[in-house]
């Protein structure tokens, strides 16, 4: 498969063995799966199913035992650490579950912090308008203990978005949320997949959650198992249990 520029991701044959011999845990089995540009994706399936490795691996978080993956036209796969580094830092925003906030930095300088790392000036106008749109202008001088759960997360987003990746992983974003907060967060994810452009990929065990998104793809067994375009929680719930009944 050839990665194609509308495909922010790509992967082709991607396999994942933890462990060998007898202990092996085969965790993804021969993978072909494609991620387009300016699209919000979700990636359920139940637990142990290889969300989170199969997002690893799509980040150049973890090595593959098999197979290839490219971000755009780079790949992945072919990259030595530093190169990869570089690529994550540069081109891919992270959201995971733990906010990962740096404690001693402001929500600012923790917003920055990414460019300032890869050499870039924050853009003002840029800065002020995600800000802005999140609701936390008023809170960026303060440190992340002093703000509450959903106010670090917003900032986590900020810090993710800031830089324009290429695509934005976010792992169980609303995981810490109560449901408002977590609405108004995916809310915002998907305005920044509309009116900015942005690429989002989100793994998440909540069929609420997912049918934020504009597609949705099921994994079980380290396989994919179905693929939902338009998706809305009802069809969600349906596909799982389906999974849920072949599994039995
Ligand atoms: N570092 C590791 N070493 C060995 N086995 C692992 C490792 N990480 C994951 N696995 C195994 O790989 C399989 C897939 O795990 P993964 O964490 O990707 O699933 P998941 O769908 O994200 O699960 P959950 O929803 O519970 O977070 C599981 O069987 C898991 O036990």
């Amino acid at each position: 498969m050839a990665a194609a520029e509308r495909h922010a991701v790509t992967a082709a044959g991607l396999t994942k063995v933890y462990g060998s011999g007898g202990a092996a845990v085969r965790a993804l089995r021969d993978i072909d799966i494609a991620f387009e540009v300016g699209k919000f994706s979700a990636i359920m399936g139940p637990s142990g199913s290889g969300k989170s490795t199969l997002m690893h691996c799509l980040a150049g978080l973890d090595s593959v035992t098999s197979g290839r993956v490219w971000l755009g036209s780079t790949e992945l796969t072919q990259l030595g650490d530093n190169a990869l580094t570089r690529l994550r830092r540069e081109r891919i925003g992270f959201v995971f579950q733990a906010f990962n906030l740096i404690p001693t930095l402001t929500a600012r300088q923790n917003i920055e912090l990414p460019l300032e790392l890869a050499g870039r000036r924050t853009d003002p106008e840029k800065f002020d308008a995600l800000t802005g749109i999140l609701g936390i202008a008023d809170r960026l001088e303060h440190r992340p203990a002093e703000m509450s759960g959903g106010q670090q997360q917003r900032v986590a987003i900020a810090r993710a978005l800031m830089s324009g990746p290429d695509v934005v992983f976010a792992d169980e974003p609303t995981g810490n949320l109560d449901s408002r907060a977590g609405a108004q967060l995916l809310d915002f994810l998907r305005r920044s997949v509309r009116e900015l452009g942005q690429t989002i990929v989100m793994v998440t065990h909540d069929p609420v959650a997912a049918a934020y998104a504009e597609r949705v793809v099921l994994l079980a067994d380290g396989q994919l198992a179905a693929d939902i375009a338009e998706p809305t929680s009802e069809r969600i719930r349906i596909a799982l249990d389906r999974l849920w009944d072949a599994e039995l």
